[in-house]
């Protein structure tokens, strides 16, 4: 088999797309999102994805976490072909090995911190263990505020338990979807260099999705999509030259 699914630093890929395809309606109103996508994520590696407005970002982010499927290719999370399980397989395995982090927080107001973060064990019928639930605050750093609504929150606050929801499952990679698109720079940088730890200290995987250069500069990697295509890749991206590689683009 050409691909086992490793890089070619021979890290396992937690996700991995082949040849993705995905056009939205039918017929005439089709409009294609994505043309032919082949991209793996390496473990352990925080990559950024950006583009135009109407790239696929969105679309790309959704096939990849198993919330659409695909019209061509294959998405494949570990060894798992998203297409191999029944709806309610993709349901457990989204709650169990995929986490999810949004611009608005999406946190439930009427719950504690603890009882957000706990969400997603008690959702996939797993015990949320006080030690564990703790041990998950700590790691973003509201060990403190576990008792706390999020209307008690600042905004960085409530993305950090957000963040902690994300990881309390151990999921095998994390989905960000302009995680930093509600906060001013400063807190941003906070979230962004947390973010880059979990990865860097934790091992843990994260797919970003972003318009912000700056934001995209805490990536070991960048993948800019024009048109539903990977337009290029780059590594180790500064601020500038992602913005610079943008610009030529188009704008955004
Ligand atoms: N549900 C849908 N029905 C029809 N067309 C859609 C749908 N969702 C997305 N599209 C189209 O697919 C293309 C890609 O959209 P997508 O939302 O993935 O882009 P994006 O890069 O996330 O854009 P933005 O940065 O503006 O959020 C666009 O042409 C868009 O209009």
């Amino acid at each position: 088999m050409a691909n086992h699914g490793r890089t070619a630093a021979g890290r396992p890929e937690a996700v991995r797309l082949d040849g993705v395809g995905k056009s939205h309606g039918r017929g005439a109103g089709a409009v294609v999102a994505l043309r032919d996508l082949t991209i793996g994520f390496a473990e352990g590696t925080f990559t950024a994805v950006m583009g135009p407005s109407g790239a696929g970002k969105s679309t790309f982010l959704h096939c990849a976490a198993g919330l659409d499927a695909p019209t061509t290719g294959a998405v494949r999370l570990g060894g798992t072909d998203l297409a191999t399980l029944t709806e309610a397989e993709r349901t457990m395995l989204r709650r169990e090995r995929i986490g999810f982090v949004f611009q608005d927080y999406n946190l439930l107001p009427s719950l504690t911190v603890a009882e957000n973060i706990a969400l997603p064990l008690l959702l996939a019928g797993r015990r949320a263990g006080p030690d564990l639930l703790l041990r998950t605050a700590a790691r973003v750093g509201l060990a403190d505020r576990l008792r706390r609504r999020p209307a008690e929150l600042s905004g960085g606050q409530r993305q950090r338990a957000a963040i902690a929801r994300a990881l309390v499952t151990g999921p095998e990679v994390i989905f960000a979807d302009e995680p930093t698109g509600a906060l001013d720079s400063r807190t941003a940088r906070h979230i962004l260099a947390l973010l880059r730890d979990l990865v860097d200290s934790g091992g843990q995987t994260v797919v970003m999705v972003t318009h912000d250069p700056v934001a995209a500069s805490w990536a070991h990697r960048v993948v800019l999509l024009a048109d539903g295509r990977v337009a290029d890749v780059l590594d180790a991206p500064t601020a500038e030259r992602v913005a610079a590689r943008m610009a030529r683009l188009g704008e955004w």
